[in-house]
C-alpha cells in the first residue's frame, strides 16, 4: 500500500479516515491537483473482523485501534473510559458498527442557526445522496449510485424483530427508513454493509481510485507537525517508521485525523489556547481558543441485560439490525434517545462486575443523542500526551434524560416480544428507585465512540473553522472531519462526517 512520497503534493490529506477517504476521492474527481494522503495506520483489507460486520466489537482495542482513554470523573462514577478510534485506512469508519444514519433535519439547520451558513438540511443533502448507494434507490432524501452501498439488515435477529415489534406495540411509529429527514420511531437500521461484508469510505472512495496518476496514499505516517511559516500552512512533518519526513503543500494541507487527532495537530503545532500552550511546553503561533475545546460524545448504557429464555441463534448483521429515535420527555421537539438491542450482552466491566452476566444474554442500549454535557482535550507535554475529558454526564439534564431511558427500556421488555424471549432481567437490579436508577446510569454509562467539536466550525470567538473551514487565522489549511460539528447530531456521526469532507471537497474545488 505504501508509496513513496514525492515530497511535495497540491493538496496534502492528514488522516486516511471516513473523511480523508472522501476528501482523496473527490480532490481528484473536482480539481486537477496532485493529491497526498498521510495515514497513520495501514491497510484493513484482509482483516476479518474489519470485514465481517457481526465482529465490529472485535476491534476495539485490536492493533488497528489507537487505544484512547477518556479521563474519570465522579459523574461516571471514577470511571476511566476506553475510547476506541480506528488506526487503519477508512480509519474508524473501518472498525465502528456500521450504523449509517444521518440524524434529524434539526441538527443541520440549528448549525447553520448558530452561524454555520451554508450548512444548514437543504445545502447539505445533495452531499449525503452523492455519498450513497442505497438499495431503494434515488429520491428527492436518498441518493443511489455514490460510492457507499447502503442496505436495510437482512434475516432479522429475534433480538432485533423483537424491538421492532415491542416499539409498535408500545406506541412508536414503524420506520421503513431511518433515514428520513424527521426519524422518530421503530424499524431496520441502515448499515454501510452489503452481502455481509462492511463497505466504507475507504471500500467505496479511496480503494477504487488508488493508482491514480495524481494520488499518493502514505500509510505508517503519523503526521506530528504543521509547518507553518508567516501565517500559512506550507507542509507537514511526520514519522514513517520512525524516520522523520516533510510533505510541502502547494494549495492546501487538509485536516482529517478526527475528533481526537485533528485538534492534537493543530496544539502540536502551536495552534490552540495560548496559555494551555505555553503551560505545556509549546511555543504559541497562534492564539485559537477553540482548539480542543467543545468535545462532545454521546453516552451508550450497557446495558439494561436480560438472560434468554431459549438458546439465541448466532449474532448477525452488526449485532444490532434495528433501532429506535424517541423521546425522553415527549414535550421535546427532537428525539433525543436512541434504542439499539444488542445481541450480546454488551455491558460495562462495572456492570458486569455488580450484575453477573448470564451467557446466553441480550441487552437493550439505550444512547443520549442530544447531550448537554461538554468536554475538553488537551496535551499533557510538547510530545503528544492527550488529556480527554468528555465531561459525560456533568449535565443533570443528561442524567434525567438517560433516567427517562432505562425506564423506556424496561417498559419495552415488558412487551410481548420481548416477553416471549427473556428468562429473567439481571441489570438493572430490582431495585428501580430514581436513586438506583441514577447510579445504574453512571455506572452503565459508556462511550458510543462519537467525540466531535473539538474543532468547531462557526463565526463565534471559540469557532476554529469557518464554515468554509479554513483555519481562523491560517491560510493554506482546513479541517473537514468529526472534530468540525458545532453540536454533536441527534444519531450515529459516521454519515454526517462523510458528508462534511463531501462539502468540504466541494468547497475546496470552488476555492
Ligand atoms: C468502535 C466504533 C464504533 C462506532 N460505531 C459507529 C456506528 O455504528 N455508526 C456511526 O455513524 N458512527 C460510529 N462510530 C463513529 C464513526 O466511525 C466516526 O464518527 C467517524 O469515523 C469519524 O470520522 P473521521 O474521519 O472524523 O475520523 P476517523 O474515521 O477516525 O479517521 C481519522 C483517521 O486519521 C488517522 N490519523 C489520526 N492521527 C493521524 C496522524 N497524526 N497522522 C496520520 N494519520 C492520522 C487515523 O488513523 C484514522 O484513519 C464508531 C466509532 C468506533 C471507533
Amino acid at each position: 500500500m505504501t508509496s513513496s512520497d514525492p515530497g511535495t503534493a497540491d493538496y496534502v490529506v492528514v488522516g486516511g479516515g471516513t473523511a480523508g477517504c472522501v476528501l482523496a476521492r473527490r480532490l481528484l474527481e473536482r480539481t486537477d491537483g496532485t493529491v497526498l494522503l498521510l495515514e497513520a495506520g495501514g491497510d484493513p483489507d484482509g482483516i476479518d473482523t474489519v470485514s465481517a460486520p457481526h465482529r465490529w466489537v472485535e476491534n476495539i482495542g485490536a492493533a488497528h485501534d489507537w487505544g484512547y482513554t477518556y479521563a474519570p470523573t465522579g459523574h461516571v462514577a471514577g470511571r476511566t473510559l476506553f475510547l476506541s478510534r480506528g488506526k487503519v485506512l477508512g480509519g474508524s469508519g473501518s472498525t465502528n458498527a456500521l450504523v449509517w444514519v444521518r440524524g434529524h433535519r434539526a441538527d443541520y439547520d440549528g448549525w447553520a442557526a448558530a452561524g454555520a451558513r451554508g450548512w444548514d438540511h437543504a445545502s447539505v443533502l445533495p452531499h449525503f445522496r452523492d455519498c450513497e448507494d442505497w438499495e431503494d434507490g434515488a429520491s428527492e432524501q436518498r441518493g443511489a449510485g455514490g460510492p457507499v452501498r447502503i442496505e436495510r439488515p437482512r434475516d432479522l435477529h429475534p433480538v432485533a424483530a423483537a424491538l421492532v415489534e415491542a416499539g409498535v406495540s408500545y406506541g412508536m411509529p414503524y420506520l421503513d427508513d431511518v433515514n428520513v429527514p424527521e426519524p422518530c420511531g421503530v424499524g431496520p437500521i441502515n448499515t454501510d454493509a452489503s452481502g455481509g461484508v462492511r463497505t466504507s469510505t475507504w471500500t467505496g472512495h479511496l480503494r477504487p481510485v488508488l493508482g491514480h496518476e495524481r494520488l499518493t496514499v502514505v500509510t505508517g505516517a503519523r503526521a506530528t507537525r504543521l509547518v507553518i511559516t508567516g501565517g500559512r500552512c506550507t507542509g507537514v512533518e511526520y514519522l514513517r517508521d520512525g524516520a522523520p519526513a516533510t510533505v510541502s503543500a502547494g494549495r492546501e494541507v487538509v485536516l482529517a485525523a478526527g475528533a481526537i487527532d485533528s485538534p492534537k495537530l493543530l496544539l502540536l503545532s502551536g495552534v490552540g489556547p495560548a496559555e494551555h500552550l505555553r503551560a505545556v511546553g509549546v511555543d504559541p503561533v497562534l492564539d485559537l481558543p477553540g482548539v480542543g475545546r467543545n468535545l462532545q460524545e454521546h453516552p451508550i448504557l450497557g446495558g439494561v441485560c436480560f438472560a434468554a429464555r431459549e438458546a439465541l441463534p448466532p449474532p448477525n448483521n452488526n449485532l444490532e439490525g434495528t433501532t429506535a429515535f424517541w423521546r425522553s420527555d415527549p414535550s421535546l421537539a427532537v428525539p433525543d434517545l436512541q434504542f439499539v438491542a444488542v445481541q450480546i450482552p454488551y455491558v460495562s466491566p462495572e456492570v458486569a462486575a455488580r450484575f453477573p452476566v448470564p451467557e446466553n444474554a441480550f441487552v437493550i442500549a439505550p444512547g443520549l443523542m442530544t447531550v448537554a454535557s461538554r468536554g475538553f482535550l488537551g496535551l499533557t507535554g510538547p510530545d503528544g500526551g492527550l488529556h480527554v475529558q468528555p465531561n459525560m454526564l456533568a449535565e443533570q439534564a443528561d442524567v434525567d434524560a438517560l433516567v427517562s431511558s432505562v425506564e423506556i427500556a424496561l417498559d419495552l421488555a415488558a412487551q410481548p416480544a420481548f416477553a416471549k424471549l427473556v428468562e429473567r432481567r439481571t441489570a438493572p437490579g430490582e431495585d428501580t428507585s430514581r436513586a438506583a436508577l441514577v447510579d445504574f446510569v453512571r455506572q452503565a454509562a459508556m462511550p458510543y465512540f462519537h467525540p466531535v467539536g473539538t474543532c468547531a466550525m462557526g463565526v463565534h470567538d471559540g469557532a476554529v473553522v469557518d464554515p468554509d473551514l479554513r483555519v481562523r487565522g491560517v491560510d493554506g489549511l482546513r479541517v473537514a472531519d468529526a472534530s468540525v460539528m458545532p453540536t454533536i447530531t441527534s444519531a450515529n456521526t459516521n454519515a454526517p462526517t462523510a458528508m462534511i469532507a463531501e462539502r468540504a471537497a466541494a468547497l475546496i474545488a470552488a476555492g
